[in-house]
């Protein structure tokens, strides 16, 4: 495409702004994206985890959605925290309708907090209804091991067969990550259908964790439109996020685990 890509993030809150929708923003425009937002939840989070969660009716996220998209049509569109089953379906209605020709789904479940951002009971609806209707996935290893009902895997052998089971899932790609695992890189997995490609960076030695999976995911939406394919695509995301890890103990934020740090640069 030319111009400047409009990227939409479908996502809950995080007032500190390292996760979540803040996270997005930061990271869309970092990238030169314009970015866009819908809110699927308030949530009272920082640095040290989550204190509370107000849900936004299903309705209207429908009704933010519409608005929007009957306007400014997306370029691309990440998904991140969907909270509960109505706001899952609400948000795979709006993408049948709207069609954005680029959809990245991080399909958030837990916060590193161990705070629940999705009803145990909505996991069903996010594997049945939206799955299908994204163009790749981008769970963590506790999420694809729920996404599977299996547990979590443990080994880069594990992690490939679950990526594996994940594409049979009816999902069109799946970028498996690996930052769970020990070891002095973080190594990802992205099964196009093709290809089964192994993403490696050096695991940066900090705490400051805070939004790297909301971070990944946008950057992924932010640059597809302007890169050549999926792998390409992944690979820049990758090496965007390992400079804002970087980056991040320059800042001070908070005290648990802090955010990461989006800084402009030309990709
Ligand atoms: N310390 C680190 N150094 C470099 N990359 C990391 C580090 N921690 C996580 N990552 C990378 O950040 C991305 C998200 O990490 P992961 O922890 O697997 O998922 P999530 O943030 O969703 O829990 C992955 O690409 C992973 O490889
Ligand atoms: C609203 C919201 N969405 C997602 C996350 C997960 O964050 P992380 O990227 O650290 O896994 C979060 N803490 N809050």
């Amino acid at each position: 495409m030319t111009g400047i890509p409009k990227v939409l993030s479908i996502a809950g809150t995080d007032p500190s702004g390292g996760a979540g929708i803040q996270a997005d923003l930061k990271t869309f425009s970092a990238l030169g994206a314009y970015g866009m937002t819908v809110v699927t939840a308030l949530v009272a989070q920082t640095t040290t985890g989550v204190r509370a969660i107000h849900e936004v009716p299903a309705e209207f996220v429908t009704q933010q959605l519409d608005t929007l998209l009957t306007d400014v049509p997306a370029d691309a569109v990440k998904i991140g925290m969907l909270s509960d089953a109505r706001v899952t379906r609400a948000v795979a209605s709006a993408l049948r309708i709207y069609r954005p020709p680029y959809v990245v789904l991080d399909p958030v479940m837990v916060a590193k907090s161990g705070d629940r951002l999705l009803a145990a009971e909505a996991v069903t609806s996010l594997r049945e209804e939206l799955l299908p209707l994204a163009d790749l996935i981008t769970p963590n290893l506790p999420e694809a091991a729920d996404l599977l009902g299996e547990p979590e895997a443990k080994t880069l052998d594990e992690m490939r067969d679950q990526a594996r089971r994940l594409l049979g899932l009816g999902v069109r790609r799946v970028l498996l990550k690996g930052g769970h695992l020990d070891g002095e890189e973080c190594v990802d997995l992205l099964l196009t259908g093709e290809e089964e490609i192994e993403l490696t960076a050096p695991r940066v030695p900090t705490r400051n964790t805070h939004g790297t999976g909301c971070t990944l995911s946008s950057a992924i939406a932010a640059l597809r439109p302007r890169h050549e394919g999926w792998p390409d695509t992944v690979r820049a995301a990758k090496d965007y996020l390992t400079g804002a890890l970087r980056a991040a103990d320059t800042l001070a934020v908070g005290h648990g685990r802090g955010p990461v740090h989006h800084f402009h640069a030309i990709w």
